[in-house]
């Protein structure tokens, strides 16, 4: 449900309030991720450069044209060959600054490319730890909005950066060439411009950390809110929901207002005085002209070139103005980057068994430390279960197995080795995990289970499905196996998106599974099939299963009890009973819930305990 109260650090912004942009950070990623770009980049920059050149040639053909009148060597065939070099001049340009659009894009999208499949990498490569409190919407604009930035700086910036600056040198010289005077009071008002310009971008530029931390906050917002729709609406309320939604959108458009607002003076000031050159080169022009120092088509000259000499300028500083968002972009990807990833010695190990050992394992999410040094075994071929009370830690102790996160100090061994020790490409072969909060991926049913065993049969997809019993209601689907999941599997039920899930896991084929509460949405027909099927799953394999209906974990080789993430006691179902611990005690309850009726005056339903029965109680702690 979209919160109200997220704090600022919590929405995913990993530079700090007020962090000034790195103006280096795009050229280093450029570097980093660009290699083979180089070349291309070069040659539109030249490509730019010459067309740019090339639309000096009319204001020459012009002036060519005025002084030859001037003179009174005017003539048909002249004019004719001036016209025909302008249009010549006019064509090559386009030309070559299409092409040139064309590479600079080409290497903007290669680029652009490369960072979102380097960020993707990267990303599933952190250790959980790095995504606590950061929303997906932020992730989303890493991804997809912040390395898109970089299409300005590289299909624009670059060549027409490059070109704009040339033609702006070129263009000058020209001008003190054929006259310093003239030219003097035509680039007079430029470093006033610059001097605007520069303050301008300065007022605006210390707000951009802001701006991104907002923008952020906005993309968190608004995918939160459209991801908690459901409850926002049953619990009626989209007034409160959308405070945060709303709240973000109005943060947003208040720092774009400011940013303008500190912008606009002094920017509009600029945008008018770098194209004003002609209020200095009109009336120094007539005064030097009547002192007889140059004469009229010199005048026409500075007239025709010299009121658009800053164009170019124009140009360059529209591209830096985009700066500060383009540099805290790559800031902002690079320190993604720069994040060390999960440690994994990329190495195979033999492992002499699949038991699996937690040997004083403490781990907290931040400082806030949830396992308090627990110690247990997992034998291979048996079921161990976690149980205990909700927070205690199961699926806690149950993610560190697959190294979602690394404990904080002890150790968790598969076949007596540390599982740090074993490369995560082989400690992924070897463990399969089914999530409390199953995730199915949009595609078809098929692909989903595929995701456990890329190249696996028909049959052998038939087979798992089967076992998770999903089978017979996959097939009664309108596409059976093809059928196409909405996003997250929303077209299917709980329990048939669990079922998937199952079926995922045992086409992996892993010799450890983790089983957090898998069987939470089966219907009691299912669960026991299902339980049957991870039975015979469990052969040979080591299953660890966290689970709250204490009834399915009856028959576990081993049940571990946390409790507020300490082992409170270990060992099979009746031994712990007849010992009156928590274990007892959790169970006394349970029978207690499970008889509660539904409804008053309803018949109490069964006693937990008999295969395949009926239950119609609401169950423990998951109940929401
Ligand atoms: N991502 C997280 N960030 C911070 N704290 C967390 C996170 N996940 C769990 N916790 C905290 O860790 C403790 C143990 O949670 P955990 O989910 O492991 O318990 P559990 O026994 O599996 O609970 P339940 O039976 O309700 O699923 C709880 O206090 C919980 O608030």
């Amino acid at each position: 449900m979209p919160q109200t109260d997220t704090p600022p650090e919590a929405v995913g912004a990993s530079q700090p309030v007020g962090a000034k942009p790195d103006f280096f950070s795009s050229l280093k990623l450029m570097m980093r991720y660009g290699q083979g770009n180089g070349t291309v980049i070069a040659v539109s920059a030249v490509l730019a450069t010459t067309a740019v050149a090339l639309e000096l040639v009319p204001v020459w053909a012009i002036w060519r044209a005025v002084t030859a009148l001037a003179a009174d060597e005017a003539s048909a065939a002249l004019f004719a060959r001036l016209a025909l070099l302008t249009l010549a001049a006019v064509v090559a340009g386009y030309t070559l600054l299409g092409l040139a659009m064309a590479l600079s894009h080409l290497a903007a999208y290669r680029l652009i490319h490369a960072l979102r499949l380097a960020l993707a990498r990267h990303l599933a490569r952190l250790p959980m730890g790095w995504f606590l409190g950061k929303r997906s919407g932020g992730a989303k604009k890493l991804i997809v909005d912040e390395p898109e930035r970089m299409e300005l700086i590289v299909a624009h910036g670059l060549p027409e950066g490059v070109s704009s600056l040339g033609t702006w040198l070129a263009v000058t010289i020209w001008l003190f060439v054929v006259d310093w005077r003239m030219a003097l009071a035509a680039v007079a008002l430029t470093p006033v411009s610059f001097a605007l310009i520069s303050m301008a971008m300065a007022r605006t530029t210390v707000m951009a950390g802001e701006y991104q931390r907002l923008s952020e906050r906005l993309n968190g917002a608004v995918v939160e809110y459209l991801a908690g729709m459901p409850v926002v609406k049953v619990f009626n309320r989209t007034g409160a929901a959308q405070s945060e939604t709303a709240e973000a959108v109005r943060a947003y458009a208040d720092i774009e207002t400011g940013m303008a607002r500190r912008f606009v003076p002094l920017g509009a000031a600029f945008y008018t005085l770098v194209v004003a050159n002609v209020v200095t080169i009109l009336p120094a022009g007539l005064l030097m002209m009547k002192a007889g120092w140059i004469d009229l088509p010199t005048l026409c000259f500075f007239l025709i070139l010299g009121a658009n000499y800053s164009q170019p300028l124009l140009k360059l500083f529209n591209l830096f103005h985009n700066m500060a968002h383009i540099s805290m972009a790559s800031t902002l990807i690079s320190d993604v980057l720069d994040t060390p990833a999960q440690p994994d010695t990329g190495q195979r190990v033999a492992l002499p068994s699949h038991d699996i050992a937690f040997e004083d394992v403490r781990f907290g999410y931040g400082p806030h430390e949830v396992l308090h040094g627990i110690s247990f075994t997992a034998a291979a071929g048996e079921v161990t279960a976690l149980v205990g009370p909700s927070g205690s830690g199961k699926s806690t102790a149950a993610s560190l197995i697959p190294r979602l996160y690394d404990v904080d100090s002890g150790r968790v061994t598969l076949g007596g080795v540390d599982i740090r020790e074993i490369g995560l490409d082989q400690l992924m072969e070897e463990t399969a995990f089914v999530f409390q909060q199953t995730f199915l991926f949009s595609g078809t049913i098929a692909e989903n289970i595929r995701f456990g065993k890329p190249g696996a049969t028909a049959s052998e997809l038939y087979a798992a499905a089967k076992a998770a019993r999903a089978h017979d209601f996959i097939l009664a689907l309108p596409q059976g196996y093809e059928t196409r999941l909405g996003e997250g599997g929303a077209s299917l039920s709980g329990g048939e998106r669990q079922r998937i899930a199952i079926a995922r896991a045992i086409l992996k084929d892993a010799p450890v599974i983790v089983l957090d509460e898998a069987t939470a949405f089966a219907d009691p027909d299912s669960e026991a099939a299902i339980q049957e099927a991870l039975s015979a799953l469990s052969r040979g394999r080591t299953l660890i299963v966290v689970a709250h209906r204490l009834h399915t974990v009856m028959g576990a080789g081993r049940i571990v009890v946390l409790d507020k993430g300490r082992v409170a006691e270990t060992g099979r179902h009746d031994d712990l009973v007849a010992k009156g611990g928590l274990y007892a005690r959790l169970w006394d309850d349970y029978v207690a819930a499970r008889a509660i009726p539904l409804r008053p005056g309803a018949p109490e339903t069964q006693k937990p305990g008999a295969p395949h029965e009926k239950h119609s109680v609401p169950r423990m702690e998951t109940a929401q």
